[in-house]
């Protein structure tokens, strides 16, 4: 049964040796997959702090409101048609980038993955944009010719500083995991006790270091981006321009939607972008991407978010007390909470997702540890022989460096894998469950400073597909545990492409169209 992206051909383009050029993966999907309307209510909730300074008119637009069960290709999702137009989303996680291209039904018509290639830190940037346009180009132009609407999402507070006017990288990206602990006496001087800035993986401490080191004589010259923002510039060519979820790690306040007086009193107070909600028109393609890729000259740039959270969007969860564990490389965890949390001690803040919030952090712990110790297939043999249902003796405190971010702010925090079985299953078996102990104290930890109740965990990221870690975690976490229909962060940027264009944005709370209702 053809999709309503009617497309003839099923291309897949294998892939080559990880650290060659690219790992080239395209496919175009032709049968018609159970297709679901994403997302759902963002609106209606109760929680804890300052309703009104949220339920503003300007905070009623962030209030998307979206059917939320599944439903067969028929349903016809109200708004403004596109005309068979296509909704594209990228997403650049840990390890690679992917693009996933959707139909105004979220039927999934292609998508494409590219591993990142190892190459020098000051080449990053240039690796990002070169797998940028190698995923467009991967696409076949008769996709290309339909995509009305684009965004993307990056890793968490990877920090740029680009020159002002031609976007060039001035000095390396500081990736989300990196600490720069020298500017936390700076930030903690003049951030509020325990605000989310204050630990050394934040923006606001990657911006601070950079400053102090020499960086305060280029004030005039450079502005601060995210990796989302930076990428997305390259499509619609302008600067300055982030989203609330990416600038939470800088300070900004997506609850009073603005910088706070403490951070706008600062010196580089200058380089900071200007902020808009996820999925707000930044313009259309600039007219020489538009040619080179043989996209519309009116194809859209929406604002992106972080890769965890377009994970959360791809999930599609509704109701407070569910939660996403993107288990990629790294452990990030998202609970639906109808009140705010946010305390650097534990990693733990709250992203703002209409008017509930997005509570959670980010460990370091996670596929990353793995895919230093095993390969896909070894995962996949060794999970094979655990017995869920058995705890695991070992106690471990699996890392990929020195250093955690959640449920402890702790830079020097050592790995634990040891003592290590003769078995590589029961290892294996000892990492999945210490890493299952970890999300579990990730998720405590929000119960105990005020979060909604944890009720349900979906599982997005390459290690959703274990289901032998899944049943571990369903075990340790006490809660039914499943994974996401789609596990892929860019399916949720595609959705958050779609939701910006179908101006599935209402102005105020009676209008706001759901089947939860
Ligand atoms: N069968 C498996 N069980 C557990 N983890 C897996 C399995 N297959 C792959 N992974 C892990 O998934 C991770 C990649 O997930 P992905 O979501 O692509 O990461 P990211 O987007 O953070 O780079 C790798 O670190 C890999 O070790
Ligand atoms: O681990 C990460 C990279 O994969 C990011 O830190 C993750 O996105 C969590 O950050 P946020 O909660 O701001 O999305």
């Amino acid at each position: 049964m053809l999709i309503s992206c009617a497309l003839p051909i099923s291309i897949n383009l294998s892939g080559v040796s990880r650290f060659s050029t690219h790992d080239a993966h395209t496919t175009f999907v032709t049968e018609t997959p159970p297709h679901v309307v994403g997302g759902f209510r963002w609106g209606g909730g109760q929680y804890s702090r300052s309703n009104e300074s949220v339920r503003s008119s300007k905070a009623k637009r962030f209030q998307y409101a979206v059917r939320s069960e599944v439903q067969k290709v028929k349903g016809d999702m109200g708004g403004p048609s596109d005309d068979g137009g296509l909704y594209m989303g990228f997403d650049f996680g840990t390890s690679g980038a992917r693009v996933m291209v959707i139909d105004e039904k979220g039927d999934l018509c292609a998508d494409g993955k590219r591993m990142y290639p190892v190459v020098p830190e000051a080449e990053w940037a240039s690796m990002w944009k070169d797998t940028l346009f190698s995923l467009i180009q991967s696409l076949p132009a008769e996709v290309l010719s339909r995509v009305v609407a684009v965004s993307l999402d990056g890793t968490s507070s990877t920090t740029m500083i680009v020159d002002r006017k031609s976007g060039e990288p001035v000095t390396r990206p500081i990736l989300y995991n990196e600490s720069r602990p020298q500017a936390l006496p700076f930030v903690e001087a003049i951030a509020p006790p325990n605000h989310t800035v204050s630990t050394g993986t934040s923006t606001l401490c990657k911006l601070v270091a950079w400053w102090i080191e020499g960086g305060s004589e280029l004030e005039k010259d450079v502005l601060m981006l995210h990796q989302a923002d930076w990428l997305l510039s390259l499509l619609h060519g302008k600067l300055g321009i982030t989203d609330y979820n990416n600038a939470l790690k800088v300070g900004y306040d997506p609850e009073t939607e603005d910088y706070p007086g403490w951070l706008k009193a600062q010196p580089y107070a200058s380089l900071l972008p200007q902020v808009k909600e996820p999925g707000a028109l930044i313009g259309h393609v600039a007219s020489d991407i538009a040619s080179a890729f043989g996209l519309r000259e009116d194809c859209e740039v929406y604002t992106g978010t972080t890769d965890s959270i377009a994970a959360f969007l791809a999930a599609r969860v509704t109701e407070p007390g569910e939660a996403v564990t993107s288990l990629g490389s790294t452990l990030a965890l998202k609970l639906l909470s109808t009140s705010r949390v946010d305390d650097a001690r534990f990693g733990i803040y709250s992203h703002r997702l209409g008017d509930k919030w997005l509570v959670g952090g980010a460990s370091n712990t996670g596929g990353a540890v793995l895919r230093q110790l095993f390969t896909n297939e070894q995962l996949k043999e060794l999970s094979s022989q655990i017995d869920p249902s058995q705890p695991s003796p070992l106690d471990y405190y699996p890392l990929p460096r020195v250093g955690e971010r959640f449920p402890e702010a702790d830079p020097n925090k050592e790995s634990r894998l040891s003592p290590r079985p003769a078995s590589d299953v029961e290892f294996l078996h000892g990492i999945l469950e210490s890493t299952a102990r970890i999300e579990g104290r990730g998720y405590k930890a929000l119960d105990e400073l005020g979060a909604t109740p944890l009720k349900a965990v979906k599982t997005a990221g390459g290690g959703a597909q274990n289901v032998v870690w899944q049943k571990i975690r369903e075990r340790v976490l006490g809660v039914p545990v499943s994974a996401s229909e789609q596990t892929e962060a860019a399916y949720g940027a595609a959705l958050l492409a779609l939701y910006g264009r179908r101006g599935w944005v209402q102005t105020a709370q009676e209008n706001l169209v759901s089947s939860t209702s």
